[in-house]
């Protein structure tokens, strides 16, 4: 069995408990509120920046060019192409998306971006890619779904957001899918554990930035007293 198929096995109920979540029903149904699409793009806008961060840091720990050039075409895909879903979120909630950039993260959010960097930060090159994989993983499948599931209707709100990530985080997913494969095979038991708690972990906050969106979670205190 490949490496990634038995992470896959492991993390299968927090795939399915994310395909559940009221957030990704909400884009199935087209029913989700304003204020839930504007904090999903706030803090998915600034969470893709760090994502960016750590792909130039597993840049650093590459080997070689062809390695280089997979995370180039990643960044390279999170600048220009996946601004299409943010759009479409924000042309739904009837905002700009230039007016939803630059806010502070939310607790979740936060939680998920500083584990990647730790990651980043600590790990070997595959305990990166295992930490990383996760994202467009989840996505794919949830794009995947939904498009069988409400598409092809072409009234469909969200169904640029859909078929987006159902057809092109396909290929991202297999990349990072293969590389992982292949660090597995020439590691020990000890890095393919900490590659799957890795990975397990990214599943487990993947489930919580939905959570985050949905209720609009913000920190309970914030930084600065209010001016009275
Ligand atoms: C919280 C969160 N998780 C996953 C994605 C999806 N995603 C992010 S980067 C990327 C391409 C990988 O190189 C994909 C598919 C997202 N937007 N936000």
């Amino acid at each position: 069995m490949r490496f990634t198929e038995e992470l896959r096995r492991e993390a299968d109920h927090l795939f399915e408990a994310i395909f559940a979540h009221p957030f990704v029903r909400g884009i199935a149904e087209g029913k989700l509120g304003r204020e839930q699409l504007i904090h999903y793009v706030k803090q998915d806008y600034e969470y893709l920046n760090a994502y960016m961060r750590v792909y130039g840091m597993a840049i650093s720990k590459c080997a070689d060019r062809e390695e280089i050039a997979m995370f180039h075409e990643q960044i390279s895909f999170i600048l220009h192409s996946e601004v299409h879903p943010h759009r479409n979120f924000c042309a739904v909630a009837g905002v700009k998306f230039e007016d939803v950039q630059g806010f502070p993260l939310a607790p979740s959010a936060d939680h998920y971006v500083k584990h990647m960097l730790a990651v980043a930060h600590q790990g070997s090159l595959g305990e990166i890619m295992a930490a990383l994989l996760p994202c467009p993983w989840t996505y794919l499948e949830i794009g995947r779904r939904l498009m069988e599931e409400v598409m092809p209707d072409p009234s469909h709100p969200f169904g640029e957001w859909i078929r987006f990530y159902g057809g092109m985080a396909g290929e991202a997913t297999e990349l990072m899918r293969s590389r992982v494969d292949a660090w597995g095979e020439t590691s020990n038991q000890a890095e393919r554990a900490r590659m799957k708690e890795h990975f397990i972990y990214s599943c487990q906050l993947e489930y919580l930035f939905w959570d985050m969106a949905f209720k609009v979670e913000e920190w309970p205190v914030p930084p600065k007293a209010a001016v009275v």
